[in-house]
Parts: C-alpha cells; sequence; structure tokens
C-alpha cells in the first residue's frame, strides 16, 4: 500500500516533456524536475518485462553509479522504480562527441581535439580509479553541456544491465569501438576495452569519420587486422586461448602514419599506445593522461571555447534514424577455430558496405612467433592490468516473486535525501 503511494510521489517529482531518443536500454525523456526546477533526462528502463526477472546486482550497483560524481561524468541524480520500469535521471545536456564531429561546418584545431579526449579520458579515469568500467564507450555516450564541459553518459550501465543486445539498429554503430579481446569473446576483460574505445574516438576526432566500420564482428576484426597488422603471438600471447578466436590469415600493418598524417608525433605515439593489441600491455588512461602529448603545445583548449553545435533537435534519434537496413551486419559463422579470416587490404578505409571475406580453410596460414612487425607497432608496456577488475560481472537474477521486495528496497535506498 504505502509502497504504491511512495512510488508516486517519488515520480510526481518530475514532469515529462518529450522523447529525446531511444538507445539500448529503453527511452529517455526530457522532463523538469519540480523540486529544483531543473531540465533533467530521464533514462526508462525496461525491467519488468525482462524475462529472467529484475537483477539483483542491478539495484545495487546503481546506488554505486549514484556515488560517481565526477566534472567529466554525467550525473544520476535520482533513480525510481515506476510502472514496472526502473526510472534513472541525469542531468540534461545539450549535445553531444558525435554531433560534434559529424557536424562539418565546425572545424577542430589540434588544441580542440585535445581537450575533447582530454575530457574523455579524465572522466574514465575516475570511474576506473573506482573499478567501473564502461565497455559501451563511443561519440554518442560523450555529451556536451553548456559550457562545453564532456561527461561520460551511461557509465556502468553495460555492467548493470548486461552487455547490450546487439540486435538493435544503434548497436550496428557499437562496435566500431569494441577491443578485439572482446571480439574474441573473452570474459575476462578489463580497463583496457575503454581504452581501445577511447582511441577509436580519438581517431575518429582526427580523421572526422568512424576509423574502423566492421559490418560485422568478424569483419571488425578484419578491419583491426588491415589497419594495424594481423597480431602475431609475440605481440599478443593470450590471443590464441581467447573463447572465440580463429586464425586470421597475415597482413602486414598499413600506413597508418600517413592516414593520421594530420596527428602531431606526440597525438600518434599516443592513439598508437591505446591501440596496443595485448590488453596488458595497452597503456592505461592514467598513463595516457600522462603522456606528453597533453603538456606539449598546443595545450588542450578550455571547454568554453570549444566548436560545438547549437543544443540538438528535440525527440530525434539520429542513429536510428540514419539506420540503412541494408547495411545491417552480416555474420559468416563458419564452424569455430576451423575458420580463417582475411582481413582486406584497404577496407578499413571507411568502407562499411564490405561483407566478411571468410577462408573455411586451413593451411598455408602462419602467425610467425617473433616475426618483426610494423615501424608502427607501438612499444610494449609492463604494466600488468590483471589486478584490475578481470572477472566477469557477476548477474544473479530474481524470479517475479521478489520484484516487490527489491522494488520496495530500491524506494527506500533512493528516497533518502541527497
Ligand atoms: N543526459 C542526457 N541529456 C540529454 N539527452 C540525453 C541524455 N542522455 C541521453 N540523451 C539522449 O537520449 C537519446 C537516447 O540516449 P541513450 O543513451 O539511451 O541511447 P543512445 O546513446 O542513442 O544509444 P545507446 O543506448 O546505444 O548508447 C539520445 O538522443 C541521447 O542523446
Amino acid at each position: 500500500m504505502g509502497e504504491v503511494d511512495t512510488s508516486k510521489k517519488v515520480a510526481d517529482r518530475y514532469l515529462k516533456r518529450e522523447v529525446l531518443g531511444e538507445g539500448t536500454y529503453g527511452v529517455v525523456y526530457k522532463a523538469i524536475d519540480t523540486q529544483t526546477g531543473q531540465t533533467v533526462a530521464i533514462k526508462k528502463i525496461r525491467v519488468g518485462k525482462q524475462k529472467e526477472g529484475v537483477n539483483v546486482t542491478a539495484l545495487r550497483e546503481i546506488k554505486l553509479l549514484k556515488e560517481l560524481k565526477d566534472p567529466n561524468i554525467i550525473e544520476l541524480t535520482d533513480a525510481f522504480p515506476h510502472k514496472g520500469n526502473l526510472h534513472l535521471v541525469f542531468e540534461f545536456m545539450e549535445t553531444d562527441l558525435e554531433a560534434v564531429i559529424r557536424n562539418h561546418n565546425i572545424v577542430l584545431s589540434p588544441a580542440d581535439i585535445k581537450s575533447y579526449i582530454q575530457m574523455t579520458l579524465k572522466g574514465l579515469a575516475f570511474c576506473h580509479k573506482k573499478w567501473v568500467l564502461h565497455r559501451d564507450m563511443k561519440p554518442n555516450n560523450l555529451l556536451i553541456g553548456p559550457n562545453g564541459q564532456l561527461k561520460l553518459a551511461d557509465f556502468g550501465l553495460a555492467r548493470v544491465f548486461g552487455s547490450p543486445d546487439r540486435r538493435f539498429t544503434h548497436q550496428v554503430f557499437a562496435r566500431w569501438y569494441r577491443a578485439p579481446e572482446l571480439l574474441f569473446g573473452t570474459k575476462q576483460y578489463g580497463p583496457g576495452v575503454d581504452v581501445w574505445a577511447a582511441a577509436c574516438i580519438f581517431a575518429e576526432l582526427l580523421l572526422r569519420q568512424p576509423f574502423l566500420q566492421g559490418t560485422s564482428d568478424i569483419d571488425q576484426l578484419g578491419k583491426i587486422f588491415a589497419a594495424f597488422g594481423t597480431p602475431t603471438p609475440s605481440q599478443w600471447p593470450d590471443m590464441v586461448y581467447l573463447p572465440d578466436y580463429v586464425e586470421y590469415q597475415y597482413a602486414p600493418p598499413s600506413a597508418l602514419r600517413k592516414k593520421f598524417s594530420m596527428a602531431s608525433d606526440d597525438a600518434f605515439d599516443l592513439l598508437s599506445k591505446m591501440f596496443t593489441y595485448d590488453p596488458k600491455a595497452r597503456i592505461s588512461v592514467q598513463q595516457a593522461l600522462e603522456h606528453r602529448y597533453f603538456t606539449s603545445a598546443p595545450l588542450p583548449t578550455d571547454p568554453d571555447k570549444l566548436p560545438r553545435p547549437a543544443p540538438k533537435r528535440e525527440s530525434v534519434n539520429s542513429k536510428a534514424s540514419d539506420f540503412n537496413p541494408n547495411e545491417a551486419p552480416t555474420v559468416l559463422s563458419p564452424p569455430r577455430k576451423s575458420r580463417r579470416v582475411m582481413p582486406e587490404r584497404g577496407s578499413f578505409e571507411g568502407n562499411a558496405s564490405q561483407v566478411d571475406k571468410v577462408d573455411d580453410h586451413i593451411g598455408d596460414i602462419r602467425l610467425a612467433a617473433g616475426e618483426s612487425t610494423s615501424r608502427n607497432e607501438p612499444a610494449p608496456m609492463s604494466v600488468d592490468f590483471s589486478i584490475f577488475g578481470a572477472k566477469p560481472p557477476n548477474r544473479p537474477t530474481i524470479n517475479s516473486a521478489d520484484r516487490t521486495h527489491l522494488k520496495r528496497k530500491l524506494e527506500l535506498d533512493f528516497q533518502q535525501p541527497e
């Protein structure tokens, strides 16, 4: 009884306005917080319809996410269940980095790019210090506020609500930012997955278009290998033990320095270190922030001086509306481990419509151990990240009978005054 009243009271705090868009976890509304007069964004997450019921860990972790407060993280100001859905309330942001990158009326100077990537890394560093991974970094998850401040959105949601369902259209784009260890099915991922994604975003800021546009997970790896060269066992010793590992035909690294000719030597050096294959050897976010790129001229632009587009049009989810069903991913699935994939030279040059090149014959492929690799090969680093949260998320579920209890618990948790 009291439970229902409380729920209504909490929900009545917010006056819903228009739909801003729909993402992986549900619909996002613009709303007014009647207590503060502030505009907020409310993400309505469909927990009621999930077959397995509400995730117990989710509710606990949502509470933890509320504690994540940093200038480069979107603040989760409130969370409450309402009509079988979980509502997450966030500070409202005007635009996002994808809109900045795609707007070709906007010129991004090297100092602007440095500022945007530095804010991205600062937000990541804060969360990694708290042992929270993002796992779904992409430019449209990097929101931009009225004073130019970039803030990471959706932090921890992948862990709380499980891996996004890639059948949804908008997930087609998320693949482009996935680290090779995730594409090979690792269960033991760490903060390196966010570093790889940040590197893809860094590359995209430089190129003004997505760097590695795979049309399927296999094609994504093909694009990565075509760009950086197929990894040798000496570059990434654990690769062959990954669950979905398949042997790819050896491809030498492409002329990446030429592709990134607009980047300074420092920018290119940092980018290369963030794109290290072996997650254990990949530069950490903290180390990236300490890279000389950030202290060498030009210094990062002040956020309030950064070029950015006009606030977003309302009720438009550009990703979903841009989606072309003809470009839906085609996954070719020959038997695991008995397939070999041939990275296509030049296919990483931004052509998303290439189909996979899969060859079922194992034969003349050699990944020569110790074979000398590229001049662009990043210098291996000796830090062992395996101590850093490398355990897979533990997501026990409950049945619907327990849901009422959890709903009540969540209400109590989030009713505490700030
Ligand atoms: N805090 C916010 N302020 C303003 N708009 C927001 C906010 N959070 C999300 N949005 C907008 O709501 C829409 C849906 O966002 P959401 O994060 O759910 O999905 P997405 O980013 O489009 O895709 P995905 O779920 O795959 O990341 C987007 O247009 C996004 O820009």
